[in-house]
């Protein structure tokens, strides 16, 4: 099965195996899908789903502050965050960036951080290596009590006013909260820090178009208007209201067609290196949106598909004899670049043996695009199901449909398995009892745990997990 779509124009571009698709048999679905359509049509207009606004919001203002905020001499920037306040911006940032990880920031982009991990390790190697009087920190949590992210802020807090003094330390820090909270807003409002709103009705998973991912990306001198425009596009897309010219409804249609055959797992493989952290963004976005125990009803359903990242050619060479031979219960979707930009060749010195003699003179992307083609027929011939996401290069705009297009996906499997997409209980709770652990409550809680471990049946101790 072959299903090809272009990121660009979200126009079904199909080739390849035309047997495969109509296999598929989309029009099976098509009045699941309409009416999966106009539910979330009414959502929207009740308020909800503030996701798809985000397209339409005007960039200026972040763009003129952030130009400003680069102007008092800032060179870096630290991205404080975790899940949707981090993982889109940073794949967004590593794609877009000139060099993410080269050079000094400067005047026109901030050379940015991002910590998500609290490894002790890890945080003390960044935050030791930053000359401070240059560095902002961008603290994101939608909930401003997120663990690890307030945590880090308050060490940042600490060394920046121990380094500067309270009075220039409030200028180093940005808040992108909630509107309300009495963790980072009553923070933020207490010291006077510059803050941005994540509105309410936008989930933290689908909050990369708001100022979660435009305030650091602006910073960095990334294109965000591009990315609005691209991810405006896509709404466009998505706002069809027939089946026959929705792309969006047509791969849904595809997707849990395939999952209703078995297909519970989707490997996002990306043929560039620029392009595999938007597998993370993806795998955040599917895992907690689709994993549900309960549908709408209430009743037990334990639906998901498992999101997998793999990296083209690396994975050829190591995941693929799986996805080729074990269980056929993946698609994959494959990221492609048409053009990379960037040419690079195989130096054409004799001296290579004849046996790789052919090597000599071939373009890199080349050679990469012949590996994904033969890996992609490989596995069509092999009954596996692919789908290709083509990019004619890495830009904003591309990134910004992609990004839209893959939002609302989502949104109508939720409907289609009747869930809820937008919350993620499973994560709650663990949240709440890490929390408690940490607290004074602590060890009753841990005490808890481990009773109602043991009741389940569960073969670990408590020191076990210690
Ligand atoms: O933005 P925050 O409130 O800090 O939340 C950060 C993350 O926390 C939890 O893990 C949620 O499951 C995620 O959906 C969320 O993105």
């Amino acid at each position: 099965m072959t299903l090809r779509y272009d990121a660009t124009g979200l126009k079904p571009s199909v080739v390849g195996d035309a047997r495969g698709v109509s296999d598929l048999d989309r029009s099976r679905l098509r009045p699941r899908l309409l009416k999966a359509h106009q539910a979330i049509r009414t959502a929207h207009e009740r308020g909800e789903l503030g996701f798809i606004d985000c397209p339409q919001k005007d960039p200026e203002s972040i763009l003129s502050w952030a130009a400003k905020k680069r102007a008092e001499g800032f060179r870096e920037q630290v991205v404080i965050g975790i899940g949707g306040s981090s993982l889109g911006s940073r794949a967004l940032y590593e794609a877009l960036a000139e060099d993410p990880h080269a050079g000094e920031g400067s005047a026109d982009g901030l050379r940015t951080h991002f910590t998500e991990n609290i490894d002790p390790v890890g945080v003390a190697r960044l935050f030791d290596r930053l000359d401070l009087s240059k560095t902002l920190f961008i603290v994101v949590t939608k909930s401003g009590s997120t663990v690890e992210t307030m945590s880090k802020f308050w060490l940042a807090f600490d060394r920046v006013c121990s380094e500067l003094g309270e009075d220039k330390a409030r200028a180093h820090f940005v808040a992108i909260t909630g509107p309300k909270n009495d963790g980072l807003r009553a923070l933020a409002d207490h010291y006077g820090f510059d803050s941005f709103e994540v509105p309410t009705n936008v989930g933290g998973r689908f909050s990369v178009l708001t100022p979660v991912g435009l305030v650091p990306l602006a910073l960095a001198g990334i294109d965000i208007r591009g990315l609005l425009a691209g991810a405006k596009r896509a709404r466009e897309c998505a706002a069809l209201p027939d089946f026959e010219h929705n792309t969006l409804l047509q791969i849904t249609a595809d997707i849990f067609t395939l999952y209703e055959r078995g297909v519970d797992q989707i490997v996002m493989m990306s043929y560039s290196d620029q392009l595999l952290p938007i597998a993370d963004w993806f795998r955040q976005l599917w895992a907690e949106s689709l994993g549900k125990a309960k549908d709408r009803g209430g009743n037990s359903v334990h639906v998901g598909m498992t999101p997998i990242k793999a990296l083209g050619v690396i994975d050829q060479h190591s995941q693929v004899q799986l996805y080729m031979e074990g269980p056929n219960d993946k698609l994959m979707v494959f990221l492609e670049v048409a053009s990379f930009g960037r040419e690079l060749k195989v130096p054409t010195r004799p001296g290579l043996p004849a046996s790789l003699a052919h090597l000599a003179g071939l373009d890199f992307g080349d050679i990469l695009d012949a590996e994904l083609q033969g890996t992609r027929r490989a596995l069509q011939e092999a009954g596996r199901p692919t789908s290709t996401w083509r990019f004619d290069g890495v830009q904003a705009d591309d990134l910004g449909s992609f990004i839209f297009a893959w939002e609302f996906i989502t949104a109508l499997m939720g409907e289609l398995f009747d869930i809820d997409a937008f919350d993620q209980p499973g994560v709650e709770l663990g949240k709440k009892l890490a929390h408690g652990l940490l607290g004074r409550e602590g060890f009753e809680q841990w005490a808890k745990l481990a009773q109602s471990n043991a009741d389940a049946g569960a073969a670990r101790s408590i020191d076990d997990e210690e």
